[in-house]
């Protein structure tokens, strides 16, 4: 079996894939605190050959799992952000400073679908660019739907959004405090990610595939008007094309990717764009 990790800032998932099947046996995610310890919601590490990691999460937390996992399993794969990786070159001024989970995720959207917008919306909302030739531009920041809230202090922290929502309801102006926290944190975070992409495309005059991932990816995807897909294991699609180990990897092929968007035309893109600035 292979273990992927992709320890976030909130949360550490893992899936345990069998290398011989390709098939996902297992799957589960434990919140990141100060380690990542097998226990009860952990897989049984007596079956892993080979560990892969992706890792946001402190330098403290990630070298205390890679001990205790060395200690256990063979072989273990750290992911680190390097200037150019599978035909794609990093844009970052530094490229070791690039998030590790969003070079992953640049990484996959580039080998499914070429040139990509990648967005992970998780404790962070990220958008990434990489262009149909394997130039990654750099992306955008912003505070993912808890953070925002949480900023607030409000009161209203434990009423999250439903992630089964509808976007057309979350969009409405709320009439009480929760409500209107959620709809406008809704509202930042979708307006962003359309503008976002719309601007990006118009500048370098191209049309992208955007694909989302992370804890938030299906309820922030109702709200986005573009053509996108919903991928949960784009990360884990990244760690499978950095270090690939079986016939299906090597072949390029990453579990659980979904098909591309066929992204719309960039007339419409900027037909959109300008008519949103009413221009
Ligand atoms: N069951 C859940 N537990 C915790 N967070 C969840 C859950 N479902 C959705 N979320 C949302 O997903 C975010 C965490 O997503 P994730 O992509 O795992 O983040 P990270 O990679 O930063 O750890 C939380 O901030 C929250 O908004
Ligand atoms: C931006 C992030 C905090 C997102 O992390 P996440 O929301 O997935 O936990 C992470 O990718 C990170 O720590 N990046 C380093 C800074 C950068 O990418 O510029
Ligand atoms: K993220």
């Amino acid at each position: 079996m292979i273990l992927d990790l992709d320890i976030g800032n909130t949360l550490s998932k893992w899936r345990l894939k069998d290398a011989d099947s390709s098939e996902i046996r297992s799957r589960g995610a434990v919140w990141t605190r100060e380690e990542w310890r097998p226990g009860a919601d952990i897989p049984d590490l007596d079956v892993v050959e080979a560990v892969r990691i992706s890792s946001v999460a402190r330098k403290a937390v990630l070298e205390e799992t890679v001990a205790l996992l060395h200690h256990r399993v063979g072989t273990v794969h750290v992911a680190r952000s390097t200037a150019e990786a599978l035909g794609v070159t990093n844009g970052y001024e530094e490229p070791g400073k690039l998030g590790v989970d969003r070079w992953m995720g640049a990484l996959a959207g580039y080998q499914l679908a070429g040139g990509c917008c990648a967005v992970d919306c998780g404790s962070a909302i990220t958008v990434d660019f990489v262009l149909p030739g394997g130039r990654h531009l750099g992306g955008y920041i912003l505070p993912g739907l808890r953070l925002m809230k949480e900023s607030l202090k409000l009161g209203t922290r434990n009423v999250a959004i439903d992630p089964d929502s509808e976007a057309e309801e979350l969009l409405e102006p709320g009439r009480r405090t929760v409500e209107a926290v959620n709809h406008g944190i809704y509202m930042a975070a979708v307006s962003a990610v359309n503008r976002i992409y719309s601007e990006v495309c118009d500048q370098q005059g191209v049309a992208l595939p955007m694909m989302l991932t992370g804890g938030d990816a299906r309820v922030v995807s109702r709200g986005i008007q573009v053509p996108h897909t919903v991928w949960p294991d784009m990360v884990y699609g990244g760690l499978e094309a950095c270090f690939p180990l079986t016939a299906a990897e090597r072949a390029g092929r990453m579990s659980g990717a979904p098909r591309v968007p066929a992204p719309v035309a960039l007339e419409k893109i900027r037909a959109a764009l300008a008519f949103s600035m009413l221009l």
